[in-house]
């Protein structure tokens, strides 16, 4: 592991991963990987997830190619350095912001998107110029050999290499010195990967999970709310880190949204669920027997069949969710939905804010005010008004959590300065040396009150003004030239 980071830190010292051309000839690469390959890339995800071809394309391919276009489209831009604004004394002088790549990083992903949740953060890695590892997770276990398979085919392989294993691999991938890791997977391993990163002062990215929770207004249509509640609760298994985690409503709107959800899930998947290439399955053992163990003493309004053999969990809706049970205590990851009553909708404000900050928050009303009073009164790491996850979907809105669902964002232009450094350069000449000698040794009162005017004052003043200005600073540096 060692040796292998240390290979990749030679190439990126080398300056290769540098160039504008280069970064972009290697986004092309993994472009056409995507395109060339995608039947393979397509079936290994369909095998991880026990999903349909067409879902993984909509789930996972569409993103990665959307993600690399954008950068392709904006990379020139993102990646230039932006003049800054000066102050007097610096006026001459030359004041810009040059984005500049951090080193060698670290992507590890989950299984849940197993392409887009390694490739992504990839993109963004490559954009601004790094070397990188990516540990795909062992979980989803075709996907992490396929990206291991194409990727040294597609890439510059003295630059981006792939770690393929399970704990014992990360664990000695952490204990190597990296200079970011963007980690997306739950909150306990989160922990694990801060505390080895800071071993190094290394900074991170956590990309983590948490209950999204999601108000249903009475002044709301019902059947529109419920549809996009079904789609982004069922989707994926219910296995998708901003699903809508649990529904807070009146409890008079409580048996309409039971059969509303009812009735479009069969319109979604038909009246043999099991048998809709639209439903996936829960992705091992362990996590099934988990989502079971949430169902035990709990009323269930509809689904509830499971069948272990196949690691079947039908959409599944609790009523009369009491708050203290287990189903509220941790992120569900699967596709049980509770519903709990709230009052109204400063009740269900409170409920949020007791709480661990989500990683979503999602509501649904007519009420444009009362949508963005629950936006302004609670937090989260993102928000979608009457629908959800499609957040997600729009590349220019960060992406991440807050609190206990993460830290950074990523996702477009995010991603490019996930992986970047904001270097301030300043560029002087070695002429004004008159003006200089106020901030020398030895001070005075006199060559305080020129370092406030100096620097205190502010020439927001448009054309003309700042020509006066520059006359009024040009004399008042002769006067001080004079004086000190
Ligand atoms: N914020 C976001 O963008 C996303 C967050 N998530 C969250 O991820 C969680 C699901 O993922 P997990 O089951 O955690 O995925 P996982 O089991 O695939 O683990 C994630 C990664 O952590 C590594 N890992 C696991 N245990 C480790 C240990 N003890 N030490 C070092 N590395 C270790 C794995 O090898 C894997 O690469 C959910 O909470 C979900 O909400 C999932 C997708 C996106
Ligand atoms: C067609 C369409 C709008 C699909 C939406 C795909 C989507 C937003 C999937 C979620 C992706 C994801 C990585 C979720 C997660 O992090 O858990």
């Amino acid at each position: 592991m060692e040796r292998q980071v240390l290979r990749l830190r030679q190439a990126f010292r080398s300056g290769r991963s540098r160039p504008l051309r280069f970064r972009l000839q290697q986004l092309e690469a993994l472009r056409r990987m995507v395109q060339e390959r995608e039947k393979e890339i397509l079936a290994a995800i369909a095998a991880d997830l026990s999903k349909s071809e067409l879902n993984a394309y909509s789930h996972e391919v569409i993103t990665i190619l959307g993600e690399i276009d954008f950068m392709l489209g904006n990379l020139p831009e993102l990646a230039s350095a932006r003049p800054a604004k000066k102050n007097l004394l610096t006026m001459m002088d030359e004041a810009y912001v040059q984005p500049e790549p951090l080193g060698v990083v670290l992507i590890i992903g989950a299984w849940n998107y197993p392409f887009v949740l390694t490739m992504q953060p990839l993109v963004g890695a490559i954009a601004a110029g790094n070397a990188a590892i990516v540990k795909p997770s062992e979980l989803s276990e075709n996907t992490a050999k396929i990206l291991a398979e194409l990727l040294p085919q597609y890439l510059d392989q003295d630059l981006y290499a792939i770690v393929n294993g399970g704990i014992p691999e990360t664990t000695e991938l952490l204990k190597q010195r990296f200079d970011h890791i963007l980690y997306t997977g739950n909150t306990a391993v989160g922990k694990i990967v801060m505390e080895a990163a800071a071993k190094h002062l290394t900074p991170v990215t956590l990309e983590l999970g948490g209950k999204s929770p999601c108000y249903i207004d009475r002044d709301c249509d019902l059947d529109v709310a419920c549809r996009r509640v079904a789609w982004g609760k069922y989707m994926n298994c219910g296995q998708t880190c901003i699903a809508p985690d649990y529904i807070l409503c009146e409890a008079s709107l409580q048996n309409q949204i039971v059969q509303k959800i009812k009735e479009t899930v069969k319109d979604f998947y038909g009246e043999n669920i099991k048998a809709s290439p639209d439903y996936e399955r829960i992705i091992n053992l362990r996590h099934f027997k988990r989502l079971q163990s949430l169902l035990k003493g709990q009323k269930i309004a509809f689904g509830g069949e499971m069948d272990e053999a196949t690691r079947y969990l039908a959409p599944t809706i609790l009523t009369d969710v009491d708050p203290n049970s287990k189903v509220m205590q941790e992120e569900i990851f699967g596709p049980i939905l509770p519903i709990v009553s709230v009052k109204n909708v400063d009740e269900a404000i409170n409920f949020i804010n007791d709480r661990e900050k989500p990683l979503a928050l999602y509501v649904f009303s007519r009420n444009n005010k009362l949508i963005k009073r629950v936006i302004d009164e609670t937090s989260s790491g993102g928000v979608t008004g009457n629908d959800v996850i499609m957040h997600f979907t729009v590349n220019s809105l960060p992406f991440g959590g807050v609190g206990a669902s993460g830290m950074g964002a990523y996702h477009g232009k995010y991603s490019f300065d996930a992986f970047s450094h904001q270097r301030p350069c300043l560029l002087k000449g070695l002429k004004g040396e008159s003006v200089n000698k106020l901030r020398y040794p030895p001070n005075s009162e006199s060559k305080v009150s020129w370092a406030k005017f100096f620097l205190l004052k502010q020439f927001n003043k448009g054309r003309l003004g700042m020509l006066l200005f520059v006359c009024l600073v040009a004399v008042a540096a002769v006067i001080v030239k004079d004086q000190l």
